[in-house]
């Protein structure tokens, strides 16, 4: 058994806790043990997942998040900086699965959070999974 921490930015608390439900029943139906832990928006995830590598706690790392577009650019900054910043720890080694909606409304995040529809949550959760079983493989 391992122990993953799911790191989700609660911006949009619904959307949120459907997409932790998803992340959540694909890493305990693999037989691991589940933690989360709550930043304020998906900026600051990568920062967080930087900062929990240190504990030496956790094997891998699930990122969930919603960026619905606006009116401004901060949705480019939000959207791509998140995902920047997870593809450079994943590059440094970090087990970590994406599953960071950058979405246009809330109908599409729904879809995509729902765990019985789209379940982005539960695919990052299995990405999570794929790359740890990689770090096994490679450690051997
Ligand atoms: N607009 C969204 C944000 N924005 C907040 C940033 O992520 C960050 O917390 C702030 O800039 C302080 O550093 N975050 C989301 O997760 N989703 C959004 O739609
Ligand atoms: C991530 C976003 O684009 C959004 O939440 C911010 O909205 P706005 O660009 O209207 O300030």
């Amino acid at each position: 058994m391992a122990r993953f921490l799911i790191v989700e930015a609660r911006f949009y608390d619904h959307l949120n806790d459907m997409l932790v439900d998803g992340a959540r029943t694909a890493l305990e139906a693999a037989g691991h043990e589940v933690e989360v832990l709550t930043v304020p928006g998906a900026l600051e995830i990568p920062g967080a997942i930087a900062l929990a590598t240190e504990s030496e706690r956790y094997d891998g790392y699930v990122a969930v998040g919603v960026v619905i577009r606006g009116e401004t650019y901060h949705f480019e900054i939000v959207a791509g900086e998140s995902a920047r910043g997870i593809m450079a720890l994943t590059m440094d080694g970090v087990a970590i699965g994406n599953g960071i909606l950058t979405v246009e409304n809330e109908e599409q995040a729904i879809v995509r959070a729902d765990r019985h529809q789209k379940d982005k949550g539960g695919e990052a959760a299995k990405a999570a999974l794929a790359l740890f079983a990689l770090q096994q493989r490679f450690a051997a």
